[in-house]
């Protein structure tokens, strides 16, 4: 039996708050093994009848990581097209992606095949095999966060061209590319914030009582 007080739920609080998506990270390398154990914890987490479907794919070929380097350009290049005026300016300043810079290259995948967890939960909402794989991207996020790591979610890339350049099975879905690495700053504000593209809202602007 653990028993959590409240300094602790204080600390992880804390830990909520100055989780950052980081883009800008140090040039030092991650520990030896770092990286696995963000994994190990990643598979802690809850899944769909204990499915279990998340897939990591470290990436550490340069030719690979310059292939997906490739995509996130060509990718941001149409996203920053669909903008215009003032938007587009802005969107131009921002930037996106640490792929350059993170020592640590992490694609995640959801493997709509597998039968570990004999189907449970998912005949209805079989979405629930990548709703499970994000949850564990949370909790390494977080994980992350707690040994000073900073993890940065890259979406701005084609499926298709990811999964052609890591050359994985077809049941794999792409769900996520990470960047890993130490961060150059803390803060306790979202990047976006801080760009004024976007701003934080509070729980009460989502939440509905029925
Ligand atoms: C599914 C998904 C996909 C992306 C992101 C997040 C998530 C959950 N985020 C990070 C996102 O911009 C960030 O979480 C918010 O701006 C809030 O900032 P903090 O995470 O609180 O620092 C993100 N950021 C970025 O710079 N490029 C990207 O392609 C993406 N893609």
């Amino acid at each position: 039996m653990v028993e959590f007080d409240d300094a602790f739920r204080q600390h992880l609080r804390e830990l909520f708050v100055w989780r950052r998506d980081v883009r800008r990270f140090r040039s030092d390398p991650l520990p030896a093994g770092a990286i696995d154990r963000l994994i190990e914890t990643a598979c802690l987490s809850p899944s769909v009848g204990l499915s279990q479907p998340w897939r990591f794919v470290t990436v550490d070929d340069d030719a690979r990581r310059r292939a997906v380097i490739d995509d996130f350009r060509s990718c941001n290049a149409d996203a920053l097209n669909a903008y215009v005026g003032e938007r587009a300016a802005r969107y131009a300043t921002l930037k996106l992606s640490g792929l350059e810079q993170a020592p640590g290259h992490l694609a995640v995948f959801a493997d709509k095949a597998s039968d570990i967890g004999h189907g449970l939960g998912r005949a209805t909402m079989p979405e629930t095999t990548e709703y499970s794989v994000v949850a564990a991207i949370t909790a390494m996020w977080l994980a992350a966060r707690a040994e000073g790591i900073g993890l940065g979610w890259v979406s701005i890339l084609s499926p298709d061209r990811i999964h052609a350049i890591l050359d994985l099975p077809s049941s794999w879905k792409f769900i996520a590319y990470l960047c890993i690495g130490y961060p150059e700053i803390e803060c306790d504000r979202p990047e976006l914030e801080q760009a004024k593209w976007e701003h934080r809202r509070g729980a009460d602007e989502f939440t509905l009582r029925r």
